[in-house]
């Protein structure tokens, strides 16, 4: 499923593709129409090299040419290309060599400015975030999203450090890292970075649901609210650096545990939420819809609960099952309505009479089943014969007079439960072939099922 604001994250992903390709171009143009400006927009400040445009140029047009869909060889080969050239910087750097010279276009405009005191070169930074983005649209072409992610992730770092500097007029930030550099490269790795919109980790902070709303109140707050503090302190630091400093950290600390105690507080709610709806589908999930008593699914659980109370406090415990006589021709007569009605009607009848630890539940069809703990097989006949004559002397709107036939048993030592219900199913059995509205309680186990309790009929 697709979410809207992941189609909106993955519409931009072009746009910004080619904004980052036309900047980059425009920065080319400043060095063709020798307009200083457009490399370097700060009198006497850090400037982009032509080949730091050349790679952002072709890492923009390799986002612009990404499709979710299609074959990405071209965003591929953008990527190696821009590895080669950042690699081959990186080289220079390292070992202090000049590699690119043939590469470099714009080399009398490079002199000039090297001459006028001014000399341009591709910073560290520079090459570094390039190398990032150029990795991230590799692995965007062999679709690794997550991996792209963290690295347009890693390499968006470096001109939001450099744009930082330019904020807090702090040099050491931003080195060698010009601000048009540093807006190109943001254009051009917010690109790549938006391209795994619809996996992975983004994903997640761009989902509707709560989980992605607070990722992104987080993510905002995070940013925004340590910047603002520190631009604050940037200005006021040079009085008193230690005492403000400190200021800083206390700040930041109080600013993450607010973080902190929000998260929780809505993950606490999520939960919440989360542990009412899973009692909600159990409840659903064990509960007769037309009777709203428990189902044979629960009965089952509860009944399994009951058994081992039973076996080891030593109390007794009797089984009821209970069925409505001649049933389908109150259904074929009156219809289904009015047999649903009865149902109902006579599940709130039994319940009526039954007490708070007597466990009642819809066993299946029109039969229902009753546990009664701390009682022994005498008490459920005589419960049974109750709820019998009770059920008789009701009148079932649309239906009349209904009656039904029980079968009881007292629970044996180390019987089941399974065992159990058998029995006291031969025993409705009987109470049916013996005449109906009646109860027959069996009081040992099969096959010796020969002792009937009770048998009355009304
Ligand atoms: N209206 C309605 N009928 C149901 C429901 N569940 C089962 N039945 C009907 O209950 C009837 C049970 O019929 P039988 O098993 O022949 O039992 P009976 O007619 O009561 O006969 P005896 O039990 O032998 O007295 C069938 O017609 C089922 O369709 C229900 O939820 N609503």
């Amino acid at each position: 499923m697709r979410f809207p604001q992941i189609i909106r994250a993955l519409s931009l992903v072009r746009p910004l593709g080619l904004a980052g390709a036309l900047f980059s171009l425009l920065i080319l143009a400043g060095y063709a129409l020798g307009l200083e400006v457009f490399f370097r927009p700060m009198l006497g400040g850090p400037a982009t090299h032509p080949l730091s445009a050349v790679a952002l140029l072709v890492l923009g047009l390799g986002a612009f040419c990404w499709h979710p869909r299609q074959s990405n060889r071209v965003v591929v080969l953008a990527g190696v290309f821009v590895v080669t050239l950042v690699s081959l910087r990186l080289l220079e750097l390292a070992k202090g060599v000049t590699l690119l010279d043939w590469l470099t276009p714009f080399s009398r405009q490079l002199a000039e400015q090297a001459a006028a005191g001014h000399p341009i070169s591709t910073g560290i930074n520079t090459a570094l975030m390039c190398l990032c983005f150029a990795l991230a649209l590799i692995a965007i072409g062999c679709k690794r999203y997550a991996l792209a992610q963290q690295l347009a992730f890693v390499g968006l770092g470096f001109p939001m450090i450099s744009l930082t500097g330019y904020a807090y007029g702090i040099d050491k930030f931003y080195g060698q890292m010009a601000m048009t550099t540093a807006l190109g490269g943001s254009m051009v790795g917010a690109g790549i970075l938006l391209s795994g919109a619809h996996r992975s980790f983004l994903r997640s902070i761009l989902s509707p649901w709560i989980g992605g709303k607070v990722a992104r109140v987080q993510i905002l707050l995070g940013y925004f609210v340590p910047f603002l503090i520190g631009y604050c302190l940037a200005l006021t630091i040079a009085n008193n650096p230690l005492q403000q400093f400190g200021l800083f950290c206390v700040l930041i600390s109080a600013f993450i545990s607010m973080l902190v105690a929000f998260t929780a507080v809505i993950q606490e709610s999520i939960d919440r939420s989360r542990r009412s709806a899973e009692r909600r589908l159990v409840l659903v999930a064990t509960l007769d819809s037309l009777t709203n008593l428990p189902n044979r699914r629960r009965f089952h659980d509860h009944g399994q609960w009951l058994l081992e109370r039973v076996r080891r406090t030593g109390e007794s415990l009797s089984a009821l099952i209970f069925d409505i006589d001649y049933f389908k021709r109150i259904n074929d007569t009156q219809g289904h309505p009015v047999g649903d009605a009865v149902l109902e009607r006579l599940a709130a009848e039994a319940r009526s009479i039954l007490r708070r630890q007597d466990f009642l539940a819809r066993y299946g069809g029109e039969e229902f089943v009753i546990l009664l703990p701390g009682t022994q097989l005498a008490g459920a006949v005589q419960l049974g014969e109750k709820l019998r004559a009770h059920i008789a002397a009701t009148d079932f709107p649309g239906a009349g007079q209904v009656t039904i036939s029980l079968g009881c048993a007292e629970y044996l030592a180390d019987e089941s439960l399974q065992q159990l219900v058998a029995r006291v199913d031969v025993a409705l059995y009987q109470a049916k072939r013996s005449g109906r509205n009646r109860v027959v309680a069996v009081s040992e186990a099969p096959p010796a099922m020969n002792s009937v309790e009770s048998c009355q009929a009304a």
